[in-house]
């Protein structure tokens, strides 16, 4: 083969190719090729596994027990012993810095290196006259477990990269690492979901009722105690403290996310890659994943990613950053995607789908409404419902038709659970006297995959060192690199979508960790300088010039939800899966129940998504968001939809709601009681305290409508804001001291009489399919 007609051929391609030949011109066949190659692979696997066992056994990394604490010792002291002993060359990483640990853990770069440490220490006096300290290999389970906690939770994204001994084997799939879920038919992950969220409101009632004592214990909590005595099925069930209604499915299932932060790192074999990592930090894995498997990345996304490798690792003069030694320069390409329609498809059922092929036919085409009212959006639609659980065992086709009736029910019954009882317990047929359809049974659920209409607009936002010396020393080579990478850039998204519009940034970030600080420098492309006067303007290849004007759009990218349009800064948060932020929002517009009195308080607005989607419906909306970009994003998306009744404030709602409250919800404001309804929709930390206290304290506020992306803490939030104040539960037990809970979970402290909320019902929604996120609204009155 003549090289001329593979010009693309990478250098390592090209020796392969030259083997290949030699082989040849030495009158080997390609049979005995194929059968030499299939040996090597063997030997090589064979090879791997025995390293995988080898380091399994001994391991990279030590742990010290019975550290001093207290007194001068800490990780620190640790870190300076160890090097005391030699070991200051050997690259040593604590786990954790917390100074209380006795535990500290230290991570070496080779198995050799982490032996000689460990027989080092094993011989060395204590540090400390009396002192024990325990040496012993592999990472501490305490640390093991605050990892995957860490993980788990989502307080992190789960990070990639692997310390130089143990990179592969520990490192997991990308696919478990980012979509652990994506072997899991979809039914399956829907009634898991389902049930964290049943999880979480019987777990409300538990927490409520260890709260309140005697005669200050909520009926709602009486109630789901009697429930429970008197439940056949699971008691866990019987005592939710409100009817959990089902689960809204989202509306797309596959490459649904239209935002992803991929990391430039190194693959397994060392090799540049733009993608997911695959494990976190902190247990010794920084590798990337290639994304292209993952289920919820869009292909514009994967295509992106792709280019951005082939371009770092092709034509780059730059390295990507490694988090090991803390260099390199090209660290995060951040893809945000925007489209010009809303998108809902109607869900297929699986019975639809049996019956088309049954019939020869393909299975029912996804309708994709151009369109969309959201008026008249029907969330039952997306809505999965369950026999056994959440609303008590009842059967499937009753517990939808009190579903159904739930979603369409006026709000403001006094007993909501025995409300939905009553409907669902006379319906065993399923008929529902709104008209509305019952919503589907998970056994109903398929796995059709609706097409998802491709993007409009394009963000992408480059994450770099400015430290890397190579940058810092010539910013023109840093200023060529950055316009040649979005030549490689924009040349892909044009190739999938030739209309799309293509934005780029580059954010300058110098931490190890990936997450940038709100204020890091937000920069255009460069352009590049003359490096004297004498030189003319300085030269690079017309397309490069052409992609980075073409890239130099608005800066933002537009998305279209609910029939308003949204324009979306780099930094701003936006929902992630649009379809199903659709459905989200209509329920909760639904059960905010506004009117044209109402004031409508957004609290964490983002871009003004909630707000702006009620506007019509409400006197006015007031907006908080504590990043300024989302606030000014609110501003614009206001007037870009016409909208006069809006208005928004930057800042930490714990500062700034107290204010507005007493502005516009004090005794002398226009809105009467009952007017001003509140929706919350904080981030995984939950609402902070001071945000608690404000709106128990708001006696106009007599609706709330909460979304929570996590579980947990939706029941120390929810339990706060449905408990009865302190002192009158303090009345009842005699004053008895209580301990607070962390994140607004309690209330001590607050002297204020109030009236609690109480639950009156909760929705489960799926934005996040094949991950183990979920999102949860629950409606709670006073
Ligand atoms: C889960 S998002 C919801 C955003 C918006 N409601 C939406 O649906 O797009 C949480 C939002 O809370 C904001 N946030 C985080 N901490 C905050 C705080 N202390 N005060 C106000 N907003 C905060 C974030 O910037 C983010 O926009």
């Amino acid at each position: 083969m003549d090289d001329a007609a593979v010009p693309s051929l990478t250098p390592a391609l090209r020796r392969e190719l030259e083997i290949v030949r030699s082989l040849l011109k030495a009158g080997c066949s390609v049979d005995d090729m194929v059968a030499a190659a299939n040996a090597a692979a063997r030997v090589a696997a064979r090879a791997a596994a025995e390293t995988e066992r080898e380091v399994q056994k001994g391991g990279t990394e030590l742990t010290v027990r019975g550290l001093p604490v207290g007194g001068d010792w800490d990780w620190r002291a640790l870190k300076r012993f160890l090097q005391s002993r030699g070991l200051s060359q050997r690259a040593i990483k604590f786990t954790d810095k917390d100074p209380e640990l006795d535990v500290g853990v230290a991570r070496f770069a080779t198995v050799a290196d982490c032996n000689l440490a460990a027989d080092l220490l094993a011989a060395c006096e204590p540090p400390e006259p009396g002192a024990t300290i325990v040496v012993e290999r592999g990472l501490a389970p305490e640390y093991a477990r605050r990892s995957r906690k860490r993980v788990r939770e989502g307080e992190e994204e789960p990070q990639a990269g692997s310390s130089r001994g143990a990179k592969a084997p520990r490192a997991p799939d990308v696919c478990a690492a980012v979509c652990p879920w994506w072997q899991v038919p979809y039914s399956k992950q829907l009634t898991d979901k389902h049930q964290r969220i049943a999880e979480a409101l019987n777990a409300i009632t538990v927490e409520v009722d260890r709260r309140a004592y005697g005669s200050s214990k909520p009926e709602w909590v009486r109630a789901a105690h009697a429930r429970a005595s008197g439940a056949t099925g699971s008691a866990s069930s019987a005592s939710l403290c409100c009817p959990l209604l089902g689960i809204l499915r989202s509306p797309v299932i596959e490459r649904y996310r239209n935002k992803s932060e991929f990391t430039a790192g190194l693959d397994e074999h060392e090799k540049p890659l733009v993608g997911f990592l695959r494990g976190s930090f902190q247990d010794g894995i920084t590798c990337v994943g290639n994304p292209d498997a993952t289920r919820h990345t869009s292909l514009m996304a994967v295509k992106l990613a792709a280019a951005a490798t082939a371009y770092i690792r092709d034509v780059s003069q730059f390295a990507p950053y490694d988090k090991r030694n803390q260099k390199g320069y090209w660290r995060l390409v951040l893809v945000r995607e925007g489209r010009r329609k809303s998108f809902l498809p109607v869900p297929v059922t699986s019975s639809a789908v049996q019956a088309a092929t049954a019939d020869g036919g393909s299975p029912p085409a996804p309708a994709i409404l151009d369109s969309p009212t959201f008026a008249t959006l029907d969330p039952l639609t997306y809505l999965v419902t369950f026999g056994e659980r959440g609303l008590g065992a009842k059967p499937a086709a009753a517990a939808a038709a009190a579903a159904a009736a739930e979603m369409s029910a006026d709000v403001g019954q006094d007993e909501p659970m025995a409300e939905a009882r009553a409907t669902g317990g006379e319906g065993e047929g399923g008929s529902v006297s709104s008209g509305h359809q019952p919503g589907m049974d998970v056994s109903e659920v398929c796995e059709v995959e609706p097409e998802h209409p491709r993007s409009d607009e394009v963000m992408v936002m480059l994450q770099v060192n400015p430290e890397y010396p190579p940058a810092k020393t010539d910013p023109n080579a840093a200023a060529r690199e950055l316009r040649a990478m979005t030549a490689a850039l924009h040349a892909a998204a044009m190739a999938d979508a030739g209309e799309s519009l293509f934005t780029v940034w580059v954010q300058l970030h110098t931490g190890v960790s990936n997450a940038a600080p709100a204020d890091a420098p937000l920069l255009t492309l460069p352009p590049l300088l003359p490096r004297d006067s004498a030189e003319e303007q300085p030269s690079e290849p017309r397309e490069v010039t052409a992609a980075v004007e073409a890239a130099s759009g608005s800066g933002y990218i537009h998305d279209s939800l609910c029939e308003l349009r949204f324009r979306i800064s780099p930094t701003a948060f936006f929902q992630v899966n649009s379809p199903a932020t659709c459905a989200l929002y209509k329920v909760v517009g639904d059960w905010a129940a506004a009117e044209p009195s109402t004031l409508l308080l957004d609290i964490c607005c983002g871009t003004g998504t909630i707000g702006l989607t009620m506007a019509s419906r409400v006197a006015k909306v007031i907006g908080i968001d504590s990043v300024p970009s989302a606030i000014e994003d609110a501003r614009v998306n206001a007037a870009l939809n016409g909208i006069t009744n809006a208005e928004f404030v930057a800042g930490k709602a714990e500062d700034a709601l107290p204010g507005i409250l007493s502005t516009h919800a004090g005794p002398d404001s226009p809105y009467g009681p009952g007017d001003v309804v509140a929706v919350a929709d904080p981030p995984r930390a939950g609402l902070h305290r001071t945000v608690l206290r404000a709106l128990l304290g708001c006696e106009r506020i007599r609706r709330l409508v909460f979304v929570s992306c996590n579980p947990d803490n939706l029941v120390q939030n929810i339990a706060a804001l449905c408990s009865p104040p302190r002192n009158r539960s303090g009345r009842d037990r005699g004053g008895r001291g209580r301990r607070g809970g962390g994140g607004g979970a309690d209330m001590s402290g607050y002297s204020g009489d109030y009236n609690p909320f109480r639950p009156v019902k909760a929705l489960a929604v799926d934005l996040f399919p094949h991950t183990a996120h979920v999102e949860a609204v629950m409606l709670l009155e006073r």
